[in-house]
């Protein structure tokens, strides 16, 4: 609806709370303010160019597009204009007074997270949260805007606010679509008007817009000092010849793709430039970040930039890569892509199929060439981004074989990571299947006592630690012909060596007991053939679910019953064979139930658990007192 009066609003309480923070905490790193109205000014370019595409009605529909700064002396007014989409009044006072994500609560978590913790608040992500706009009120003590909606029959607009908790929306004059935006520089800001300065901020964060940044400067008395001056590159990086780049260059379109800025170290672990002619012409820039990016596990999550002849017709595309490879950032431009359909249509277009299957694998070959190549630095992406890499094992069965090859473990053996088929090699003679544990944490799989046997013999045993391992194993029974046993669960069959044959009869009436006095906790109990070193252990049938996975499955809210488990017992354990002597010798000892107890909690306790800690010191402390001789 539009009004021809001069209306005041008040910003929502997250966007003061936000403006709040910035204009007053924040002094480092200001300038990154230019960055992001530019890419604003960008994205409204890039949104009218898409919607001409379509739209015969559209405003202006063959305005040339450009994003003007102008640097005022005499008025102390520094401004961004562009020939973009525009807004209406009601966008305006959505955009610019509320907020349409749940960005501005993001960055104020972190802000607050950072302070509590110290530190000053980084303000220099504040583009990746959705609220870029707001960075200006770090320079300017007034913010005027002037839009008009690219939308037919639209009225220009004008914003203004002092980032004091409200602004006012009205008519404005304006005949050509697009929005200025003028910043009232504040006394201590004046530096943004220099010259250099403005030119150095624009090469440094947006060279690679694509849209050419015109700068005009107007001296102190008023007269033209630059006018219209180019500064910015404004041609599609990726279009350039990969023997042109360098990685340097490459490092640096590497921060235009994450957003303008990323966090000192952050260099991408590897880059994939592909120009491909068959069966679909198309030119792809692809990024493995140096840190997971934040929203990796988040249904808005970013996806690659898709192009059509240099016309950004989707800011995000899930389409071009299966979910595994969701790490992966940057850009691609067909030139085999309709511009004239919707974006719905262009989601279904066969062309994309296409070019998510090259994509998918030559980014697979590229992993696969760092593996070999630089195997640190593919350790540190399989530490990013193993556990993403994972799910396509469980959901590519096209790949299967090559993400089999990345899979990489840390072992019993050491903390270094280990392919299967290193473990493979290193296999002692005789060892009959590749061994895993799987667990709530690496921490907690490396004490666990099912790796005792294992460890005797000098078998490694894979640490799976991700909760996505238990559908990896599930997908994944054999290796090179090699099975993959799991030491928690079934008759673990490990040859016997021969100073740890026992017959199974061993300690039957220890056994016998247990089975009698635990028929409430426990399945059945039987011998270990695992153990070396403890008591007692628990395991999971094989087959069926496994203990970790059940776990998994009910922080998923999922409802699964808790199924009983096997009690092994130690025949080499003192305790044990104590307890077997007395079962034999004198089977209705009343402390036999206190001690076969004792032997269920030790197992319940090597795994974490504690299921009736009152009891627990109950039968210890009756134990102890019976042994301490004054
Ligand atoms: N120059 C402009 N032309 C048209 N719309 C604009 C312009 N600048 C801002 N907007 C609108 O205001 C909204 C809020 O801008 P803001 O910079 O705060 O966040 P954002 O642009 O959505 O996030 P990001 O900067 O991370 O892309 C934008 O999404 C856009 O709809």
């Amino acid at each position: 609806m539009t009004t021809s009066r001069e209306e005041k609003h008040e910003f929502k309480a997250e966007v003061s709370a936000l403006l709040r923070l910035v204009t007053n905490s924040l002094y480092t790193n200001r300038e990154i303010f230019l960055r992001e109205l530019v890419s604003n000014a960008s994205d409204a370019l890039d949104k009218a160019r898409f919607q001409g595409l379509t739209d015969t009605n559209l405003r202006d529909r063959h305005e040339k597009a450009q994003i003007k700064v102008v640097a005022d002396h005499a008025r102390g007014v520094l401004t961004i204009e562009d020939t973009g989409v525009g807004m209406t009044r009601d966008e305006i006072a959505l955009n610019l007074g509320t907020i349409a994500h749940s960005g501005t609560l993001k960055f104020m978590e972190q802000a607050r997270a950072q302070q509590e913790s110290g530190q000053k608040p980084d303000v220099n992500l504040i583009g990746q949260f959705g609220v870029g706009f707001y960075s200006a009120f770090m320079v300017a003590d007034r913010i005027d805007v002037t839009s008009l909606s690219a939308a037919e029959g639209a009225e220009a607009v004008h914003w203004s606010s002092t980032g004091d908790g409200t602004f006012s929306v009205g008519p404005a004059q304006r005949s050509t679509r697009g929005t200025t935006i003028e910043l009232h520089l504040k006394p201590d800001a004046k530096e943004f008007l220099d010259r250099w300065k403005i030119e150095g901020i624009i090469k440094r964060y947006s060279n690679y817009v694509v849209h050419p940044i015109l700068l005009k400067v107007v001296d102190d008395k008023g007269n033209t000092e630059v006018d219209g001056k180019q500064v910015n590159d404004a041609t599609a990086f990726w279009m350039r010849p990969t023997r042109e780049l360098t990685d340097a260059d490459y490092n640096e379109f590497y921060k235009h793709v994450m957003g303008g800025f990323v966090l000192p170290g952050d260099e991408p672990l590897g880059h994939l430039h592909l120009h491909a002619d068959a069966p679909i012409q198309f030119v792809a820039l692809l990024y493995i970040p140096g840190k997971p990016p934040a929203d990796l596990f988040q249904e808005d999550r970013k996806a690659l930039q898709l192009y059509a002849r240099r016309v950004v017709v989707m800011e995000s595309c899930d389409k071009l890569l299966p979910g595994y490879l969701r790490f992966v950032r940057g850009v691609v431009d067909s030139e085999d892509l309709p511009l004239n359909v919707s974006r719905e249509m262009l989601q279904e277009h066969s062309a994309l199929t296409s070019i998510r299957r090259q994509l998918s694998r030559k980014v697979l070959k590229l992993l696969e060439g760092i593996a070999k190549d630089k195997p640190e630095t593919y350790e540190k992406i399989w530490d990013n981004y193993g556990a993403v890499l994972k799910e396509g094992i469980h959901t590519d069965s096209t790949h299967h074989d090559d993400l089999v090859e990345l899979l990489r473990y840390r072992t019993s053996a050491d903390d270094k990571l280990v392919s299967l088929a290193q473990y493979v090699e290193t296999m002692p003679e005789g060892q009959p299947a590749i061994y895993y544990i799987t667990g709530e944490s690496l921490a907690a799989v490396a004490r666990s006592p099912h790796l005792e046997a294992c460890r005797a013999r000098g078998y490694q045993v894979l640490y799976m630690a991700d909760p996505i391992d238990e559908w990896v194993v599930q997908d994944l029974s054999e290796y090179k012909g090699k099975k993959l046993v799991s030491v928690t669960q079934g008759d673990l069959d490990i040859p016997e060596d021969e100073q740890h044959k026992h017959d199974a009869g061993a300690i039957a009436a220890a056994v016998d007991k247990s089975k009698q006095l635990l028929t409430d906790k426990v399945k059945d109990v039987r011998v270990s053939k695992r153990l070396r070193e403890s008591a007692a252990c628990l395991v999971d049938d094989s087959g069926g679910l496994s203990r970790n996975m059940e776990r998994i499955l009910k922080m998923a809210r999922q409802d699964v019953p808790t199924r009983q488990r096997i009690l092994e017992l130690n025949p080499e354990h003192p305790f044990v064979q104590a307890v077997d002597k007395l079962a034999r010798e004198a089977p209705s000892d009343d402390r036999l139930g206190t001690y076969v107890e004792l032997l269920y909690d030790q197992a319940a306790l090597a795994e974490g658990q504690v299921p009736d800690p009152a009891g627990l010191l109950k039968r210890f402390n009756s134990v102890l007192s019976g042994t301490i001789k004054i």
